[in-house]
């Protein structure tokens, strides 16, 4: 569906564009108030002054509860996007009830609520939607920009370990560009080359989290603060717990599974706590190529907003002045479970990677609430997988079911812990 005329305001930059201007590229935020999302708006600004091809600019973004945060981000761009979207009804609530919202001074147009979330992606005056909302609630406007045939830059790993192959066959039927930001999956893509039968492994590198050293007795003990002391990223939090139990690389297992369309057998993770090295492919005649840079988001968001060129980059640089060393250990299965639940969901599919994901995000709520243990979460997620009824093809529509059915089970079993 296509918005109605821009107002007035809005109207005189377009006059603005002389003709021999570069064509606009015209960015979509969802999540635009969290880390990627604000990575995000940096590397536009950044394009902007070093893409001779293209004019890029941020035309909407979103956000869910923080909207100090949204007005922020939204009135210090340049140009200011056009579409804002407060996604949650009482955030949307307060920009509307009175006049001291810090949106106050915005002139274009407010929407509110999920329905506008997927109106924003599937505009047809948007070039890249940029998914980076956390959790299963970026589903539905992610595969709606999916089945439109926009360019996704995917962040949102919870989708396609949802529904991946829902999104995978909506990309094939539409055309769409299913780019990733995920630093492991960036990396891969990067990687892979064009020869796909010549690809042996798909090596994922994990950090191993703030407890790779820590005992299963320790983890049990673990404090909020400690499990969102990640030693090399900063992360919003929901994928910071889930990097400290490793349920970080079974969704990113799941994710590489759909991505690039592999049995989880070609899958293997290696720990590598310097975030280095982002992930690694090795081909039959056993060598070995991987991507290296300095940890930082908005390499792997450049890379997927202006595939397949590069460009002079915004992300922190390798420094060769200073020593380097780069680790790569063997990682426990036993101390951190959640791996082989990883394997387990990308090897079966089906509804089993929606039970997963919905038992993980109420069970990190729940450690983060200090409601249950560090320990739990990962045992919650077995649990309720053990109990559901799987289904090996669901719709959308039973995945959205089963969804909700696991978030029940999770607290029900939360409950009696
Ligand atoms: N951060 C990173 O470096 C990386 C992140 N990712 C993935 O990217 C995604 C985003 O992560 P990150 O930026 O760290 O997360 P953050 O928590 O920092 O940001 C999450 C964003 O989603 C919005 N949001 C939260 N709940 C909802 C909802 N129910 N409906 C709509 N919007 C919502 C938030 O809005 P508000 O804050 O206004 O409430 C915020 O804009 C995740 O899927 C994560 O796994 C992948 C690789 C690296
Ligand atoms: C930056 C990024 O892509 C994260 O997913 C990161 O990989 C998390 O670190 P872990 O390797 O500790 O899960
Ligand atoms: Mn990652």
């Amino acid at each position: 569906m296509a918005f109605s005329e821009p107002d007035s305001a809005t109207m005189i930059d377009a006059t603005q564009c002389e003709a021999s201007d570069p064509p606009a590229r015209r960015v979509c935020i969802l999540g635009a108030t969290g880390s990627i999302g604000r990575s995000t708006m940096e590397v536009v600004a950044h394009l902007r002054k070093v893409d001779p091809e293209y004019r890029w600019q941020v035309w909407a973004a979103s956000g869910h509860r923080n909207l100090d945060t949204l007005a922020e981000v939204a009135l210090s761009a340049d140009p200011v996007p056009r579409r804002l979207v407060a996604s949650c009804a009482q955030t949307h609530a307060r920009v509307s009830g009175n006049g001291e919202s810090p949106l106050a001074r915005f002139s274009g147009e407010i929407l509110a609520g999920p329905d506008a979330l997927v109106r924003v992606a599937t505009d047809p005056e948007i070039d890249v939607l940029v998914a980076a909302i956390v959790g299963r609630a970026g589903l539905e406007s992610t595969l709606a920009a999916v089945q439109e045939g926009k360019r996704v830059a995917l962040a949102n790993k919870e989708t396609l370990v949802v529904a991946g192959p829902i999104v995978r066959q909506a990309a094939q039927k539409s055309g769409a560009e299913l780019l990733p930001v995920d630093s492991e999956h960036s990396a891969l893509f990067q990687c892979l080359g064009d020869r796909p039968d010549d690809v042996e492994k798909l090596i994922l590198t994990a950090s191993g989290g703030p407890f790779r050293d820590w005992s299963t007795e320790q983890m049990r003990q673990a404090s909020v603060q400690s499990a969102l002391n990640h030693p090399t990223w900063d992360m919003g939090a929901k994928i910071t717990i889930d990097s400290a139990t490793m349920m970080n690389k079974a969704l990113e297992i799941i994710e590489a599974r759909w991505l690039f369309d592999v049995p989880a057998e070609t899958i293997e993770v290696v720990v590598h706590p310097q975030s280095i090295v982002h992930s690694l492919v090795e081909f039959r005649d056993h060598s070995v190529i991987s991507q290296w840079s300095p940890p930082d988001m908005r390499l792997p968001i450049q890379y997927a907003l202006t595939y397949p060129r590069r460009l002079p980059g915004v992300a922190k640089r390798w420094n060769r002045q200073q020593p380097c060393q780069l680790d790569m250990l063997p990682a426990d299965r036993e101390r951190f479970p959640a791996l082989d639940l990883g394997f387990e969901v990308a090897r079966v599919g089906g509804t089993a990677g929606a039970v997963v994901n919905a038992a993980n995000e109420v069970a990190v709520g729940l450690f983060l609430d200090g409601q249950i243990r560090f320990t739990d979460i990962v045992k919650s997620c077995h649990q309720v997988l053990q109990h559901h009824q799987f289904d090996a093809s669901p719709t959308l529509a039973d995945l959205v079911q089963i969804d909700q059915w696991a978030r029940r089970e999770t607290l029900r079993f939360a409950d009696g812990l």
